[in-house]
């Protein structure tokens, strides 16, 4: 009897999503026994330099728009369509900004096979008023696909291109998937650990951009170290007490994973909401336009889940319990003193 292998799609192209290309590209090729060696991506199409982005990836074999200088292996098949890079597969991968997870499901209902596993490495939660819910099952649900896995780390994507060690975290129910996920992932330099808790590992994806935009207002400010690190501290209390209370079964030893602590002192050190949220205070330019000017197209999390989780906490009237989350709302969106983040 022949095992039919796991065909891969990863869906997003950004700046994260080109990075997990690479890995994934050279892992399917080094378990070919688990994985077909094709790997569609699903990119969404624009002009780069008067050319298709998907023409210049499949002609060059990097994408020079979201990760410049880094190549991709051969076996990576940039994908316009995404019903057609996704309709054959069995394993798919979504690493999408958040703000479009909901549009590309809406085009897949119906599109995938409801037998294929799926992991989530959004960083961000679908929060309306009424409720909150984690892309893995947000995904699960539209597309009917069970026991969605979720991936998250201290991974600035430039620095695994490029190879430089690091540990990721991968959330995921069933054993076998997580299995299946810790081959597609893992690497010498990218570490995955698997753990069930796949509930925390998304939480502190998405809650962490909140604090990496508290550390960027604190490096605009022109604090140093202590304060940075005081902040952190504060946001992590935060992030803990709001997975107590909103979502009961959120493992303390899950905040020691790198997808905990990890990633938010890697954030907060070096990513992109830090960094527009610096500029923001310095300039006090609003954080869309900073987000266009700053990032060549790339999008920022952190601030659009600072709304979120507002908008959430202010229809429940408890944005007093979450101090440190509504400053920074209070800061970016209603003219409040930088200070105030230093004021809780
Ligand atoms: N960049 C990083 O260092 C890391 C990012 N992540 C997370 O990965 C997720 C994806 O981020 P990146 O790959 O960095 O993306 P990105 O922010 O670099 O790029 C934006 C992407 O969105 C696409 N896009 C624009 N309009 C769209 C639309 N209407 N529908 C669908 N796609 C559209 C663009 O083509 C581009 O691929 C985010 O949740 C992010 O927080 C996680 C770890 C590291
Ligand atoms: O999630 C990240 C690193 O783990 C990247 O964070 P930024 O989106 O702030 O760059």
């Amino acid at each position: 009897m022949t095992l039919q292998r796991e065909r891969v799609c990863i869906i997003g192209s950004g700046n994260w999503g080109t990075a997990v290309a690479k890995i994934i590209g050279e892992n399917v090729t080094k378990h070919s026994q688990v994985f077909e060696p094709q790997v569609q991506q699903w990119v969404f199409e624009e002009d780069y330099q008067g050319k298709p982005l998907t023409q210049v990836i499949n002609a060059t074999h990097e994408n020079p728009k979201y990760l410049p200088g880094i190549r991709l292996a051969d076996n990576i098949h940039a994908e316009p369509d995404l019903v057609k890079a996704c309709s054959d597969s069995t394993v798919l991968v979504f690493v999408l900004p958040h703000q479009f997870v909901r549009g590309v499901c809406d085009d897949l209902v119906g599109k995938v096979n409801p037998n294929v596993k799926a992991i989530s490495l959004v960083k961000g939660l679908e929060i309306k008023p009424d409720g909150i819910t984690l892309f893995s099952e947000e995904i699960g649900r539209r597309l009917q696909i069970e026991e969605v896995a979720a991936l998250s780390g201290a991974n600035i994507a430039d620095e695994v291109a490029r190879e430089q060690f690091c540990e990721t975290t991968i959330g995921s129910r069933s054993e076998a998937h997580g299995q299946l996920f810790h081959q597609l992932f893992d690497t010498p330099y990218f570490r995955a650990n698997v753990i069930r808790d796949y509930v925390g590992v998304e939480l502190c994806g998405a809650l962490k951009n909140v604090v990496a935009v508290a550390a960027g207002i604190s490096d605009g400010l022109n604090y140093g170290s202590n304060t940075k690190a005081a902040l952190i501290r504060l946001g992590l209390m935060e992030m803990r007490k709001f997975g107590q209370t909103f979502f009961g079964g959120v493992e303390d030893t899950t905040f020691f994973e790198s997808c905990g602590v990890a990633d938010l002192i890697t954030t907060c050190a070096g990513g992109r909401n830090r960094k527009v949220a610096e500029a923001f205070a310095r300039t006090g330019k609003p954080i869309d336009v900073l987000e266009r000017e700053l990032l060549n197209g790339q999008k920022l999390q952190g601030s659009l889940t600072a709304i979120e989780v507002y908008q959430f906490l202010s229809a429940r009237k408890m944005t007093n319990e979450f101090p440190f989350f509504d400053a920074v709302y209070q800061i970016l969106y209603q003219g409040a003193p930088l200070d105030t983040i230093v004021k809780l």
